[in-house]
């Protein structure tokens, strides 16, 4: 059986997707909620312990009390505002910024040694504050950031290639959110860049126009999801499932999830998405990906907007 305690904060759509994707995937031996509605957390752990019998977990548990967070090896927050309808993500940053300021101290008493995973929107900008407050290294403090989309990506890619996801090699970065972008640079399926990628007929389907389109599709995916649910939950929480296992099985995963950079790219301070090592104890490295300058000019337009929504927030300097 997987070993590791999971706390997930934060009991609505996101957090109970989570949940039960860690509790199908058996991503932790032990599950727990934690929300400060009673009621609502309560009816959510009895749902998902009434089908341990049929999964690999040792036990699924919570409450309202902030005791039942404690002693976790990884910490997810999921509590917060989420987007309505034509709100973006970074409109959610004040709201959810309050929320992590009462919340992220007490969990830290009770879990001094976890790793902290931020999905609260705008889950950069989250990440960031989330850091400052825990005051922890920055790699045991992340963001789920563009995992997500990455898999939206590599999801719409497939389907136009005719080919199997995982032979798929293409990511997104930058912010999880209106500024993220595909690096094409390296992007590859089987080894074979995607510009020359043929099918059976020889078309080459991945022309600049449709990787416009698959870049705006991406960018886009939360956006329609809502306008038809009123939210997205499934397929994050099958990415935190994913990220979750990562630490846990010290598997140092190449995965793009978010922290708070110091140097690379000429960055300092702000967390945006970038390939990372991700294993034990967190986020252990961030990898220096080729980009053209294209790209690399977007990475910054991405780390602008997300410095913009922290500057709004009025957050003192690290250190002051
Ligand atoms: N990073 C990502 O890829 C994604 C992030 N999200 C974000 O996840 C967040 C949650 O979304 P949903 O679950 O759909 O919202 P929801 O409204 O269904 O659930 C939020 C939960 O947070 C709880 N909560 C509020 N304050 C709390 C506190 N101080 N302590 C503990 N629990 C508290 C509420 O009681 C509620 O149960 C939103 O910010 C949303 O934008 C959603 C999808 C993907
Ligand atoms: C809501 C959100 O951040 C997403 O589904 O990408």
């Amino acid at each position: 059986m997987q070993s590791g305690k999971l706390v997930v904060v934060g009991a609505g759509a996101v957090g109970s997707s989570i949940a039960y994707a860690a509790l199908i995937r058996s991503s932790a031996r032990d599950i727990v909620l934690y929300d400060v509605d009673g009621p609502k957390v309560d009816a959510q752990v009895l749902d998902l312990a009434h089908g341990t019998q049929f999964t690999g977990v040792g036990s699924v548990s919570g409450g309202n009390d902030i005791a039942v967070a404690g002693g976790a090896d990884v910490v997810v927050i999921t509590a917060g505002a989420k987007q309505k309808p034509g709100q973006s993500r970074l409109d959610l940053a004040g709201t959810n910024a309050e929320i992590l300021r009462t919340v992220l101290p007490p969990l830290l008493a009770v879990s001094p040694d976890a790793v902290y995973l931020l999905v609260t929107n705008p889950c950069d900008v989250m990440t960031v504050i989330a850091q400052r407050i825990l005051g922890l290294p920055s790699g045991r403090v992340f963001g789920s950031g563009t995992l997500l989309d990455t898999s939206r990506l590599r999801w719409l890619i497939a389907q136009k290639a005719g080919i199997s996801r995982s032979s798929v090699h293409a990511s997104i970065v930058g912010e999880h959110g209106d500024t993220e972008f595909p690096l094409w640079t390296g992007a590859s399926i089987g080894g074979v860049p995607l510009k020359d990628w043929e099918l059976p007929d020889g078309e080459k389907p991945f022309s600049p126009q449709v990787l416009d389109e698959l870049t705006r599709e991406v960018a886009n995916a939360a956006y329609r999801v809502i306008a038809g649910k009123g939210a997205t939950n499934y397929a994050i929480g099958l990415s935190a499932a994913r990220i979750i296992e990562a630490v846990l099985r010290g598997e140092d995963a190449v995965l793009p999830v978010s922290s708070v950079l110091d140097g690379p790219y000429g960055m300092s301070g702000v967390a945006l998405s970038l390939p990372s090592v991700v294993g034990t104890g967190g986020v252990r490295s961030v990898l220096n990906v080729p980009m053209d300058d294209g790209e690399r000019e977007r990475l910054a337009r991405s780390a602008a907007a997300i410095q913009a929504a922290l500057d709004a927030l009025m957050l003192p300097e690290r250190g002051s």
